[in-house]
């Protein structure tokens, strides 16, 4: 089985399908019977050449006096996949990596196109020091941007905010897999026996210190193969997500409605901490996420739990005035959990952030009005840009005086000071979050 083979077709599907990495890759592995060592080798391949595809790309652009839009996509995808093996993957030699990329470009290319690519990367191979990035010293924003993998215009915005260093130390947070964590189904046991149940299935794991119910994996077989997933024992989910449905605080018996429910999390979550009592609406626009929702709601033993295929901002037309508690996990652009998906942070534009706190707006408005007197209503994102969460907030206050901001620090489960909760993950060592809690007169 040709490994590199493989690793260029999903690095092309990434490039012109549009294709998501890391599902284009579950699909392969899935496929194939791959050995561990060529299933490692292919992750390393796509995930490695998908998250420094911007620095791949300069590093070309110091090889070859055209920009990579102009080489045929199948052709800069070889040049990509052997640049990086070439510039990261010090286990490969040099001549293995042109050797490879020259074999790609016979079967993609045609007579000139092999020569091409065998004479960028040999040029490449030879001298390296001709894409030696430029010093902090001589520009930051590029030395920062083509270091960690990250597109200028972020690491530019995070510049205004933040000093050289905290970027940096964000930046490299970003390219780390963040660590598996699991959210007790309290509904069928607590927490203490999972952690012994989930020892006996060899799992090594810890109690996290972020939420009653979390649990850190740091050693695991497939998860598919837990007798425990399968008896809904337990959900995946990162601990920052696992501290909205705390600062819902729902109570047994009332109505709760989450606006953005799909594909569940919050949702089962808000569920176990009702009791499996009263009624939880887990809304979304897409009917095939609501139907993950409604299998994990099934895996979990919830029954409290339906499932509502509409517009948000609509939802008014149908509950005006009857929920105790409302969540809006609203769609954003997620720059807060980049560490997640190595092809991500390709794929933000600037221009999402103008674009995105006008859909968030009308969502939480048209949920909003879904609320008793009395009701909470809250506010969360997996990004840390404040258009999209605490300026949404504030124009929210500014035209529904009939709403007052709460503490949302003070009802996580080890509390913070402030009215807003950001978690960022150089900081908190979680995922990139923002929580906002609202109380309507
Ligand atoms: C951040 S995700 C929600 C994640 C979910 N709360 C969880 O914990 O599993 C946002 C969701 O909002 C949904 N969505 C986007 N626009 C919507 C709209 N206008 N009305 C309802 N849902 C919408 C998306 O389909 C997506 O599933």
């Amino acid at each position: 089985m040709n490994i590199r083979q493989l690793a260029l077709q999903i690095i092309h599907d990434v490039d012109v399908k549009q294709a998501y990495a890391n599902i284009a890759l579950a699909n392969m592995i899935n496929r194939n019977n791959f050995s561990d060592q060529d299933r490692r080798f292919l992750t390393e391949l796509v995930y490695g050449t998908v998250k420094a595809w911007g620095t791949i790309d300069w590093i070309m652009s110091r090889y070859v006096d055209r920009p990579p839009a102009k080489i045929p996509p199948m052709i800069r995808n070889i040049l990509r996949l052997g640049l990086y093996q070439l510039f990261f993957l010090s286990k490969v030699p040099p001549s293995a990596a042109c050797n490879q990329a020259v074999e790609l470009a016979k079967k993609y290319g045609h007579p000139g196109t092999v020569k091409f690519v065998n004479a960028v990367l040999r040029s490449a191979a030879r001298n390296q020091e001709k894409a030696k990035y430029p010093t902090k010293e001589e520009d930051l924003l590029r030395y920062l941007a083509l270091t960690y993998f990250h597109p200028e215009w972020l690491v530019s915005r995070w510049l205004k905010r933040f000093d050289s260093e905290a970027v940096e130390r964000l930046l490299q947070e970003n390219n780390k897999p963040p660590r598996l964590s699991l959210r007790t189904n309290t509904l069928k046991i607590t927490r203490e026996a999972l952690l012994v149940r989930l020892a006996q299935e060899g799992v090594t794991c810890t109690a996290s210190d972020w939420t009653p119910e979390g649990i850190i994996c740091h050693e695991l077989p497939a998860l598919a193969s837990l007798t425990s997933l399968k008896e809904g024992l337990f959900q995946v989910q990162d601990e920052s997500s696992m501290l909205v449905a705390h600062v819902v605080d729902p109570q047994p018996g009332e109505f709760v409605i989450d606006a953005c429910g799909a594909p569940g999390g919050k949702s089962t979550h808000l569920a176990a901490l009702m009791k499996n009592t009263g009624r939880l609406l887990s809304v979304d626009l897409f009917e095939h996420k609501l139907a993950i929702t409604r299998e994990n709601a099934r895996r979990l033993g919830i029954t409290c739990l339906e499932t509502l295929q509409t517009d948000a901002a609509t939802l008014s037309d149908q509950f005006s005035g009857k929920a105790d508690r409302v969540l809006v996990d609203a769609p954003c652009s997620g720059l807060g959990v980049l560490r997640r998906k190595p092809d991500s942070r390709w794929r933000k534009t600037e221009s999402q952030l103008q674009d995105l706190p006008k859909l968030q707006l009308s969502i939480l408005t048209g949920a909003a009005s879904c609320l008793k007197p009395g009701g909470v209503l809250v506010y969360s994102t997996c990004t840390t840009e404040p258009e999209e969460n605490e300026m949404v907030i504030r124009e929210f206050l500014s035209i529904r005086p009939d709403f007052s901001l709460q503490s949302a620090g003070s009802r996580l489960p080890s509390p913070r000071q402030g009215e807003f909760v950001q978690l960022w993950p150089h900081l908190d060592f979680v995922d990139g979050f923002f929580i906002s809690r609202l109380k309507k007169h």
